[in-house]
């Protein structure tokens, strides 16, 4: 998926100085982050819509117009669908550090995986409940 993604978002850089007049990629970028986000709003509510309906293939084809919309947003923000692996692949690490945490909140696991050695350990934030904030 994240390759058709990534294909998906160079096409989109590639099409975003095309002339509007041709380009659907090229008009969102002539028009902005704000007709850009109503669109990405549209195409969400459009698969909700088909989801409840119980219409799977108008769910795919309105998911394929969501991402579309997705990585157009992206590009105009300057995020890159490597920022968004990454934070996806930061959770994935996290889950799997919590899905082996003890029951009792202060006990932390020995040993982190290794690919989760050099970063940040976890803290028990349970105990700080009724610390007040200056
Ligand atoms: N992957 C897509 C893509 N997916 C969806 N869409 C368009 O987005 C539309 C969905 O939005 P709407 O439902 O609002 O479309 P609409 O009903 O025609 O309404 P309007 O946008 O005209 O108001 C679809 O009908 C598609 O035409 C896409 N448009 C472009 N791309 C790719 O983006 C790249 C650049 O293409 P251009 O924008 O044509 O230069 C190319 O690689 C294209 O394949």
């Amino acid at each position: 998926m994240s390759d058709s993604l990534e294909r998906l978002y160079l096409a989109v850089l590639a099409a975003r100085d095309l002339d509007p007049a041709t380009s659907r990629t090229a008009r969102l970028f002539q028009r902005g982050p704000s007709k850009m986000a109503k669109k990405l709003a549209e195409e969400a509510i459009e698969v909700v819509i088909d989801a409840v309906n119980g219409d799977s293939e108008a769910v795919i084809r309105e998911s394929a117009d969501l991402l579309y919309n997705l990585t157009v947003l992206w590009a105009s923000a300057g995020v890159r669908p490597e920022d968004v692996w990454r934070e996806m692949t930061r959770r994935e690490d996290l889950l799997g550090i919590a899905e082996k945490l003890p029951k009792s909140p202060m006990k932390l696991p020995k040993v982190a995986s290794p690919r989760m050695a050099s970063r940040r350990p976890i803290v028990a934030l349970e105990g700080r409940a009724g610390r007040k904030r200056h």
